[in-house]
């Protein structure tokens, strides 16, 4: 049955041939995301996939999603006859699954995740094609199993592989482990799987998880492809299907089942602080200077951050649900990258539909499910349709988390991450947490903690006034006027509304002008408590009553704080040149 319905897929794939295939299947053809490309060989028949999502080719929805489709369309196409997996990166193959997909994922998402995973798993392990990795970094978990997916394996020497899950506190689906049951064998998987062995290329070889050891895997694939493409490719391919076909007959049958127990495991509390835990050690592995905590924040600025490297093009950064007017006008603006957190039902259909419109508009459309919007913050007046006079850059992060306990925004990190100094770019931080804990941090790691009263981080809004001027709806709106005139809690928020305090301030801050930062941040201090540590922690945070007070304290603030800090710098240098002072 299995074996006819195979016989029926390769004959409908010859009528297919060219329909699925663009006309240029032959060259070279980046993906959507540019995440991976293809290089068709006209000659040889063979399509190499090369992986390039930095920093690790960890598989989240997207790539899932455009490499299975890439798969699929190679699959189908007649003249392909091989097909060979790789890695841009120097050192990693693939990460296997994104871990922050499965870290606090969202119900909807989380499901078609898997189910993409599913759909990559069988376009490969199925595939009428002779496939090969050319394994030329570490491939731990869903590494490993797109590797075992595919017929042969060469791998760089030194690098690891295997399916580690249970190192997470998860569990390889079955379907993984039959594939790897069927290549080391019953006894050698069962020991692997259940603890979680991570094998070296050499030591891979000799339980048989690989084929070959090369210090040039892909060569060594393109080399050893020549030998099988000698063979007829039908009986080839149904001797494979004779072989896989029980494999692929079982998932088939159990994959409703795989996907409901997937989606319920995944989200358990003891499973989500395992992976939660795996997260912060893949971090202090790297041993980062920095203190961090994991948290909704950093997650999103991890996953943020790698679409901040190309300055030349808009980018814009909207996180929040909203009903997606915005994403649209920037797109029609010619903004090139969009990146969208969605959380809520209700606008999933108009962000799909945006989607869909701008396909080709978008590199990125990366939603963040964990985000959660606050109403009172949206930004009503971003939905002008005046976005030619925008920017070239506009970044906003919503910086929101539904787990106060774990909260912890690390202004410094932050700022680290984010390439605050590209020009004029205004940068608001949101967030609505309430007691959260946060980590101040100043450039020579000074560190001080304190609790922050509820929305007082809603006054982070750090922006570059000039570009303001030029977009007259990003003005501070009357609702952030509102907001902080309720509750005008946080130091720096007094002062500027203390004209006494003020003008204290102002007779200080000239007569400690040019003396070093150590000595005027405390005597700053004692005319407002905690300003200074505010300060350097928002790195100069401005308010919308910004407007109505005298640059030339602001600047001279700036100046006081930011002794050491090319942001600030930066920012003096560019309000220097709009107002004398
Ligand atoms: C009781 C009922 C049971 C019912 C069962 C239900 C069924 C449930 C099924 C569940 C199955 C789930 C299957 C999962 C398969 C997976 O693939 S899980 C993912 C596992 N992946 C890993 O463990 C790999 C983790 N990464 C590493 O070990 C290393 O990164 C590396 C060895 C690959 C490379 O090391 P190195 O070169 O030193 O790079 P790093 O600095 O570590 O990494 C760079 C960068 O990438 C981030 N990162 C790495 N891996 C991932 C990942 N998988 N996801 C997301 N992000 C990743 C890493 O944190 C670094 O980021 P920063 O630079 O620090 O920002």
């Amino acid at each position: 049955m299995f074996l006819r319905n195979v016989m029926r897929k390769i004959a409908s794939q010859k009528s297919l041939n060219g329909l699925a295939i663009k006309k240029n299947y032959f060259g070279t053809t980046s993906s959507l995301l540019d995440d991976f490309s293809i290089n068709a060989n006209e000659k040889t028949g063979v399509s190499v996939i090369t992986m390039s999502k930095t920093p690790a080719n960890s598989l989240n929805l997207e790539f899932i999603q455009e490499l299975s489709m890439a798969i699929q369309k190679l699959n189908m196409e007649k003249s392909c006859r091989g097909i060979i997996l790789t890695s841009s990166l120097p050192s990693i193959f693939s990460a296997g699954l994104d871990i922050l997909e499965m870290y606090q994922p969202e119900p909807d998402r989380l499901e078609k995740f898997w189910t993409e995973f599913q759909e990559i798993w069988l376009a490969l392990y199925s595939s009428p094609k002779t496939v090969m990795s050319a394994i030329n970094g570490h491939s731990p978990a869903g590494g490993c199993i797109i590797a075992l997916a595919t017929d042969y394996r060469i791998m760089k020497p030194k690098f690891t592989i295997g399916l580690n899950e249970t190192m997470l506190g998860i569990v390889a689906p079955f379907w993984a482990e039959d594939s790897m049951k069927a290549v080391i064998g019953q006894r050698r998987s069962e020991y692997s799987l259940q603890l979680g062995k991570l094998y070296t290329a050499e030591e891979a070889l000799q339980i048989n998880l690989i084929d070959e050891i090369s210090d040039n895997p892909l060569q060594a694939c393109e080399d050893e492809m020549m030998n099988w493409l000698k063979l007829p490719d039908h009986a080839r391919t149904l001797t494979k299907f004779q072989n896989r076909g029980h494999i692929i007959e079982k998932m088939k049958k159990g994959r409703k089942e795989d996907l409901e127990k997937f989606v319920k495991f995944i989200p358990r509390e003891g499973i989500q602080m395992a992976l939660g835990t795996y997260l912060d050690n893949l971090k202090s592995r790297k041993k980062k200077q920095l203190k961090t905590c994991v948290s909704d924040v950093e997650l999103i600025v991890r996953k943020i951050k790698y679409n901040l490297e190309d300055y030349t093009k808009t980018t814009f950064f909207y996180l929040g649900a909203q009903d997606g007017i915005l994403a649209e006008n920037l797109i029609n603006s010619g903004c090139k990258k969009v990146i969208v957190t969605e959380h809520k039902k209700s606008n999933e259909e108009h962000l799909n539909e945006i989607q869909n419109r701008f396909r080709e508009k978008f590199l990125r459309f990366t939603r963040f499910p964990n985000s959660r919007i606050i109403e009172e913050y949206k930004l009503d007046g971003l939905e002008e349709k005046n976005w030619h006079t925008q920017p070239k850059v506009a970044v906003i992060l919503t910086l929101l988390t539904n787990d106060r306990s774990k909260l912890s925004l690390n202004s410094y990190l932050l700022r680290k991450q984010f390439p605050f100094n590209f020009g004029r770019t205004p940068i608001f931080l949101l967030t609505d947490n309430t007691e959260s804990k946060v980590i101040l941090m100043n450039e020579t790691n000074l560190q001080t903690e304190k609790r922050i009263p509820s929305r007082a981080l809603s006054y982070m809004f750090l922006y570059d006034r000039t570009l303001l001027a030029e977009i007259p709806r990003l003005k501070p709106s009357q609702k952030y006027t509102k907001l902080i005139k309720i509750q005008p809690k946080s130091d720096l928020v007094d002062l500027l509304y203390d004209e006494d305090k003020f003008k204290e301030a102002e007779v200080f801050l000239k007569h400690f002008f040019n003396k070093p930062y150590e000595r005027v941040i405390p005597k700053i201090e004692k005319i407002c408590p905690n300003l200074g540590s505010e300060l350097i922690d928002m790195n100069i945070t401005m308010l919308d009553r910004v407007k109505d007070l005298d640059f030339r304290i602001i600047g001279e603030i700036f100046r006081l704080v930011a002794s050491n800090d090319n942001y600030s710098r930066n920012i003096i240098r560019v309000l220097s040149s709009r107002h004398e002072f």
